[in-house]
């Protein structure tokens, strides 16, 4: 099995890269995001919960995010191996990930981050709330909010993935082709 964690900031187009990687390596896509804005939209319990928080581009609270995770990892007991688009967000989730694989027999095999200067990125989030809908995209000071989150809780992650030798970083500017190689090249020399 094999199990990739995308990481990168707000915009940095995860969800983009997500498409091509699933494909290319059979591997089932997991984006928190999808999930959440799916349960918002057929306001569930769980979209209950999470709406104020990502009104308002916070981070909804980690046991509520991490149980969905491992019930939607759960789903898929006979894939190939798994992409995490959003997910782990916070040292507490990548421990709780890192606690919860074993218990079917895997682990987090490596962790790319999409890299690309804050100004560009929020350009792409505004750019994208114009057509996507997502009240989160269209404000300048919920970016903000979620720049502050991804700052104060999710950088983090970048020691704690360089510390298991686990983390590898390409350059999230050019065409959305280049940026496919450039993963691609990483994953086939894991
Ligand atoms: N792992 C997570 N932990 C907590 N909240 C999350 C997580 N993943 C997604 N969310 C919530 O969903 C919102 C949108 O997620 P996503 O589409 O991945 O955002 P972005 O485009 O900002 O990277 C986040 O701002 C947050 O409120």
């Amino acid at each position: 099995m094999i199990n990739i964690v995308l990481f990168g900031k707000p915009g940095a187009g995860k969800g983009t890269q997500a498409e091509f990687l699933k494909e290319k390596y059979n591997l089932t896509h997991l984006s928190t995001g999808d999930i959440f804005r799916f349960n918002l939209k057929n306001d569930t319990e769980l979209g209950k919960k999470a709406r104020v928080f990502m009104d308002n581009g916070e981070l909804v609270p980690c046991e509520v995010t991490t149980a969905m995770l491992i019930d939607e990892v759960k789903k898929h007991p006979d894939t190939a191996g798994f992409l995490f688009d959003g997910y782990p967000r916070t040292i507490n989730q990548a421990e709780a990930l890192d606690k919860f694989l074993p218990t079917i027999g895997s682990s987090v095999t490596a962790t790319i981050a999409l890299e690309a200067d804050d100004e560009i990125l929020v350009a792409r989030l505004l750019e994208r709330g114009k057509t996507s809908g997502r009240a989160d995209d269209q404000d300048e000071e919920k970016i903000r909010v979620r720049y502050q989150e991804y700052n104060e809780k999710t950088a983090p992650l970048i020691g704690y993935y360089k510390e298991q030798n686990k983390f590898h970083a390409v350059n999230g500017i050019g065409t959305i082709e280049e940026i496919t190689e450039r993963l691609t090249s990483v994953i086939d020399n894991l």
